[in-house]
Protein backbone atom coordinates (compact mmCIF):
# COMPACT_ATOMS: atom_id res chain seq x y z
CA UNK A 1 0.00 0.00 0.00
CA UNK A 2 1.47 3.58 -1.15
CA UNK A 3 2.44 5.71 2.06
CA UNK A 4 0.39 8.62 2.64
CA UNK A 5 1.29 11.95 2.38
CA UNK A 6 2.96 13.33 4.98
CA UNK A 7 4.17 10.35 6.58
CA UNK A 8 7.31 10.44 4.46
CA UNK A 9 9.63 11.85 7.28
CA UNK A 10 8.27 9.39 9.74
CA UNK A 11 8.66 6.47 7.17
CA UNK A 12 12.34 8.12 6.53
CA UNK A 13 13.39 8.46 9.98
CA UNK A 14 12.12 4.44 11.09
CA UNK A 15 14.30 3.68 8.18
CA UNK A 16 17.21 5.50 9.33
CA UNK A 17 16.90 3.78 12.85
CA UNK A 18 16.23 0.38 11.38
CA UNK A 19 19.31 0.12 9.49
CA UNK A 20 21.20 0.50 12.47
CA UNK A 21 19.80 -2.98 13.82
CA UNK A 22 19.69 -6.44 12.62
CA UNK A 23 16.97 -7.35 10.14
CA UNK A 24 16.17 -10.23 12.09
CA UNK A 25 14.94 -11.28 15.14
CA UNK A 26 19.06 -11.78 16.03
CA UNK A 27 20.30 -10.71 19.39
CA UNK A 28 21.03 -7.17 19.89
CA UNK A 29 23.12 -8.20 22.70
CA UNK A 30 25.31 -11.06 23.78
CA UNK A 31 26.92 -11.97 27.08
CA UNK A 32 28.41 -15.08 27.49
CA UNK A 33 30.42 -16.63 30.63
CA UNK A 34 30.82 -13.34 32.02
CA UNK A 35 32.82 -12.67 35.52
CA UNK A 36 33.54 -9.60 37.14
CA UNK A 37 35.29 -9.02 40.68
CA UNK A 38 36.77 -6.48 42.26
CA UNK A 39 40.17 -6.10 45.01
CA UNK A 40 38.64 -5.47 48.46
CA UNK A 41 41.08 -5.10 51.69
CA UNK A 42 43.67 -7.80 49.93
CA UNK A 43 41.27 -10.10 48.19
CA UNK A 44 38.85 -10.63 45.08
CA UNK A 45 35.20 -9.81 45.98
CA UNK A 46 33.82 -12.07 42.87
CA UNK A 47 30.84 -10.31 41.99
CA UNK A 48 29.66 -12.04 38.73
CA UNK A 49 30.02 -15.54 38.70
CA UNK A 50 29.35 -16.74 34.65
CA UNK A 51 26.51 -14.61 33.44
CA UNK A 52 25.00 -15.99 29.85
CA UNK A 53 22.28 -13.57 28.33
CA UNK A 54 20.40 -11.79 25.59
CA UNK A 55 18.39 -9.21 24.46
CA UNK A 56 16.44 -9.20 21.22
CA UNK A 57 14.98 -6.35 19.36
CA UNK A 58 11.66 -4.78 20.99
CA UNK A 59 12.07 -6.92 24.48
CA UNK A 60 11.21 -5.55 27.93
CA UNK A 61 13.70 -7.52 30.05
CA UNK A 62 13.69 -7.01 33.46
CA UNK A 63 16.70 -8.48 35.90
CA UNK A 64 15.45 -9.26 40.02
CA UNK A 65 17.56 -9.77 42.56
CA UNK A 66 18.35 -8.96 46.16
CA UNK A 67 20.73 -5.86 46.79
CA UNK A 68 23.89 -6.45 46.36
CA UNK A 69 23.56 -10.01 44.09
CA UNK A 70 25.02 -8.27 41.34
CA UNK A 71 22.75 -6.19 39.07
CA UNK A 72 24.08 -2.91 38.94
CA UNK A 73 27.50 -4.14 38.20
CA UNK A 74 26.07 -6.40 35.04
CA UNK A 75 24.20 -3.01 34.28
CA UNK A 76 27.39 -1.37 33.95
CA UNK A 77 28.80 -4.01 31.76
CA UNK A 78 25.91 -3.99 29.24
CA UNK A 79 26.57 -0.35 28.84
CA UNK A 80 30.04 -0.57 28.05
CA UNK A 81 30.96 1.54 31.33
CA UNK A 82 32.84 -1.45 32.85
CA UNK A 83 34.60 -4.94 31.18
CA UNK A 84 34.19 -8.18 32.86
CA UNK A 85 37.79 -10.26 34.16
CA UNK A 86 36.61 -13.05 31.47
CA UNK A 87 33.47 -13.73 29.21
CA UNK A 88 32.48 -12.12 26.29
CA UNK A 89 30.01 -9.00 25.83
CA UNK A 90 29.09 -8.10 22.17
CA UNK A 91 26.65 -5.47 21.96
CA UNK A 92 25.00 -4.93 17.75
CA UNK A 93 28.56 -7.50 17.50
CA UNK A 94 31.03 -4.78 18.78
CA UNK A 95 33.02 -6.37 20.99
CA UNK A 96 32.75 -4.67 24.32
CA UNK A 97 34.92 -6.92 26.42
CA UNK A 98 37.79 -6.24 24.16
CA UNK A 99 37.28 -2.46 23.19
CA UNK A 100 39.26 0.85 24.84
CA UNK A 101 37.22 2.83 26.82
CA UNK A 102 36.73 5.56 23.78
CA UNK A 103 35.38 2.61 21.61
CA UNK A 104 32.96 2.00 24.10
CA UNK A 105 32.16 5.43 24.94
CA UNK A 106 31.27 6.16 20.62
CA UNK A 107 28.99 3.41 20.49
CA UNK A 108 27.40 4.32 23.92
CA UNK A 109 26.63 8.08 23.20
CA UNK A 110 24.88 7.07 19.67
CA UNK A 111 23.63 3.53 20.72
CA UNK A 112 22.67 3.31 24.47
CA UNK A 113 20.45 5.61 26.74
CA UNK A 114 20.71 5.40 30.62
CA UNK A 115 18.07 6.30 33.38
CA UNK A 116 18.64 5.56 36.96
CA UNK A 117 16.66 6.18 40.45
CA UNK A 118 16.70 9.25 40.76
CA UNK A 119 16.02 10.61 37.46
CA UNK A 120 19.31 12.74 37.02
CA UNK A 121 18.04 15.72 35.67
CA UNK A 122 19.81 19.16 35.31
CA UNK A 123 18.14 21.01 38.31
CA UNK A 124 18.18 24.48 36.49
CA UNK A 125 17.16 23.30 32.92
CA UNK A 126 13.10 23.11 31.96
CA UNK A 127 11.91 19.90 30.70
CA UNK A 128 12.52 20.93 27.43
CA UNK A 129 16.06 21.78 28.02
CA UNK A 130 16.93 18.53 29.63
CA UNK A 131 16.28 16.64 26.79
CA UNK A 132 17.72 19.38 24.30
CA UNK A 133 21.11 18.88 26.01
CA UNK A 134 21.53 14.90 25.57
CA UNK A 135 20.68 15.47 21.47
CA UNK A 136 23.42 18.28 21.64
CA UNK A 137 25.53 15.20 23.84
CA UNK A 138 24.59 12.97 20.70
CA UNK A 139 25.98 15.26 18.23
CA UNK A 140 22.46 15.24 16.17
CA UNK A 141 22.61 18.62 14.35
CA UNK A 142 20.63 21.49 15.83
CA UNK A 143 18.41 21.25 13.14
CA UNK A 144 16.85 18.05 13.85
CA UNK A 145 16.13 19.36 18.19
CA UNK A 146 12.83 21.09 18.26
CA UNK A 147 10.97 18.80 16.59
CA UNK A 148 12.75 15.70 18.15
CA UNK A 149 12.51 17.41 21.60
CA UNK A 150 8.72 17.87 21.17
CA UNK A 151 8.03 14.59 19.90
CA UNK A 152 9.73 12.54 22.82
CA UNK A 153 8.52 14.66 25.36
CA UNK A 154 4.78 14.47 23.76
CA UNK A 155 5.46 10.37 23.88
CA UNK A 156 6.11 10.34 27.39
CA UNK A 157 2.60 12.27 28.06
CA UNK A 158 4.65 15.92 28.83
CA UNK A 159 3.35 17.58 26.16
CA UNK A 160 1.56 20.31 28.69
CA UNK A 161 4.72 20.51 31.29
CA UNK A 162 7.29 21.10 28.44
CA UNK A 163 9.00 23.88 30.20
CA UNK A 164 8.43 23.55 33.86
CA UNK A 165 11.83 22.61 35.58
CA UNK A 166 12.70 19.17 37.45
CA UNK A 167 10.97 20.68 41.15
CA UNK A 168 7.75 22.29 39.81
CA UNK A 169 7.28 18.35 38.84
CA UNK A 170 6.27 15.16 40.23
CA UNK A 171 8.35 12.24 40.85
CA UNK A 172 6.80 10.46 38.02
CA UNK A 173 6.72 13.06 35.87
CA UNK A 174 10.34 13.71 36.36
CA UNK A 175 11.22 10.70 35.65
CA UNK A 176 9.15 10.62 32.24
CA UNK A 177 11.33 13.39 31.55
CA UNK A 178 14.35 11.27 32.30
CA UNK A 179 13.03 8.67 29.50
CA UNK A 180 12.03 11.21 27.17
CA UNK A 181 15.82 12.60 27.55
CA UNK A 182 17.51 8.80 27.26
CA UNK A 183 15.20 8.13 24.21
CA UNK A 184 15.56 11.34 22.10
CA UNK A 185 19.20 10.36 20.38
CA UNK A 186 17.55 7.30 19.22
CA UNK A 187 19.07 4.34 21.16
CA UNK A 188 18.80 1.14 20.15
CA UNK A 189 18.96 0.02 24.02
CA UNK A 190 17.53 1.49 26.53
CA UNK A 191 19.10 0.29 30.50
CA UNK A 192 16.98 2.04 33.38
CA UNK A 193 18.28 0.57 37.30
CA UNK A 194 15.45 1.17 39.09
CA UNK A 195 13.63 3.48 37.70
CA UNK A 196 10.59 2.81 39.83
CA UNK A 197 11.85 2.61 43.31
CA UNK A 198 11.26 6.16 43.78
CA UNK A 199 7.69 6.26 42.87
CA UNK A 200 4.22 5.31 44.37
CA UNK A 201 2.54 2.37 42.58
CA UNK A 202 0.45 4.63 40.48
CA UNK A 203 3.47 6.47 39.01
CA UNK A 204 5.31 3.12 38.64
CA UNK A 205 2.77 2.04 36.59
CA UNK A 206 2.67 4.93 34.05
CA UNK A 207 6.29 4.72 33.62
CA UNK A 208 5.87 1.21 32.68
CA UNK A 209 2.84 2.03 30.28
CA UNK A 210 5.50 4.58 28.57
CA UNK A 211 8.01 1.52 28.54
CA UNK A 212 5.96 -0.22 26.49
CA UNK A 213 4.85 2.94 24.38
CA UNK A 214 8.27 3.45 23.62
CA UNK A 215 9.00 -0.13 22.59
CA UNK A 216 6.15 -0.22 19.63
CA UNK A 217 7.00 3.29 18.38
CA UNK A 218 10.81 3.85 18.76
CA UNK A 219 11.63 0.48 18.36
CA UNK A 220 14.10 0.21 21.26
CA UNK A 221 14.84 -2.67 23.38
CA UNK A 222 14.95 -2.03 27.26
CA UNK A 223 16.64 -3.46 30.04
CA UNK A 224 15.73 -2.89 33.43
CA UNK A 225 16.65 -3.76 37.38
CA UNK A 226 13.74 -3.91 39.96
CA UNK A 227 12.63 -5.54 43.28
CA UNK A 228 8.81 -4.98 42.58
CA UNK A 229 6.91 -7.81 42.00
CA UNK A 230 4.25 -6.22 40.63
CA UNK A 231 6.42 -4.64 37.92
CA UNK A 232 7.37 -8.22 36.44
CA UNK A 233 4.41 -9.01 35.19
CA UNK A 234 4.61 -6.95 32.08
CA UNK A 235 8.20 -7.93 31.23
CA UNK A 236 9.15 -10.20 28.21
CA UNK A 237 11.28 -11.93 30.19
CA UNK A 238 12.63 -11.64 34.27
CA UNK A 239 15.88 -12.86 34.70
CA UNK A 240 16.21 -14.01 38.45
CA UNK A 241 19.51 -13.25 39.95
CA UNK A 242 20.90 -14.78 43.05
CA UNK A 243 24.63 -14.07 44.48
CA UNK A 244 25.89 -13.15 41.10
CA UNK A 245 24.41 -15.90 38.67
CA UNK A 246 20.92 -16.36 37.20
CA UNK A 247 18.86 -19.28 38.24
CA UNK A 248 15.54 -20.35 36.67
CA UNK A 249 12.56 -20.12 38.67
N1 LIG B 1 33.79 -1.00 42.28
C1 LIG B 1 33.52 -1.88 43.26
N2 LIG B 1 34.47 -2.21 44.17
C2 LIG B 1 34.22 -3.10 45.13
N3 LIG B 1 33.04 -3.74 45.30
C3 LIG B 1 32.06 -3.46 44.43
C4 LIG B 1 32.24 -2.52 43.37
N4 LIG B 1 31.08 -2.45 42.66
C5 LIG B 1 30.23 -3.29 43.27
N5 LIG B 1 30.79 -3.89 44.33
C6 LIG B 1 30.15 -4.89 45.20
O1 LIG B 1 29.50 -5.83 44.40
C7 LIG B 1 28.30 -6.30 45.01
C8 LIG B 1 27.16 -6.16 44.04
O2 LIG B 1 26.88 -4.77 43.85
P1 LIG B 1 25.75 -4.26 42.83
O3 LIG B 1 25.68 -2.78 43.00
O4 LIG B 1 26.01 -4.80 41.49
O5 LIG B 1 24.44 -4.96 43.44
P2 LIG B 1 22.90 -4.71 43.10
O6 LIG B 1 22.28 -6.05 42.90
O7 LIG B 1 22.78 -3.75 41.99
O8 LIG B 1 22.38 -4.05 44.44
P3 LIG B 1 21.25 -2.91 44.66
O9 LIG B 1 19.94 -3.59 44.33
O10 LIG B 1 21.39 -2.58 46.12
O11 LIG B 1 21.58 -1.77 43.76
C9 LIG B 1 28.16 -5.49 46.28
O12 LIG B 1 28.60 -6.29 47.36
C10 LIG B 1 29.06 -4.31 46.07
O13 LIG B 1 29.58 -3.83 47.29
Amino acid sequence: MPAEPGAHSEIASAAERVSALPVSNEPILTVSGVERSFPVGGRQLHVLKGIDMELRPGQLVMLRGRSGSGKTTLMNMIGGLDQPNRGEIYFLGHPFHLWNDDQRTDVRRKQIGFIFQTYALMPLLSAWENVELSLRMAGVPRSQWKPRVQHCLELVGLGKRMHHRPFELSGGEQQRVAIAKAIAHRPTLLLADEPTAELDSQMGAQVMAVFREIIDTERVTICMTTHDPTILEVADHVYQMVDGKFITT
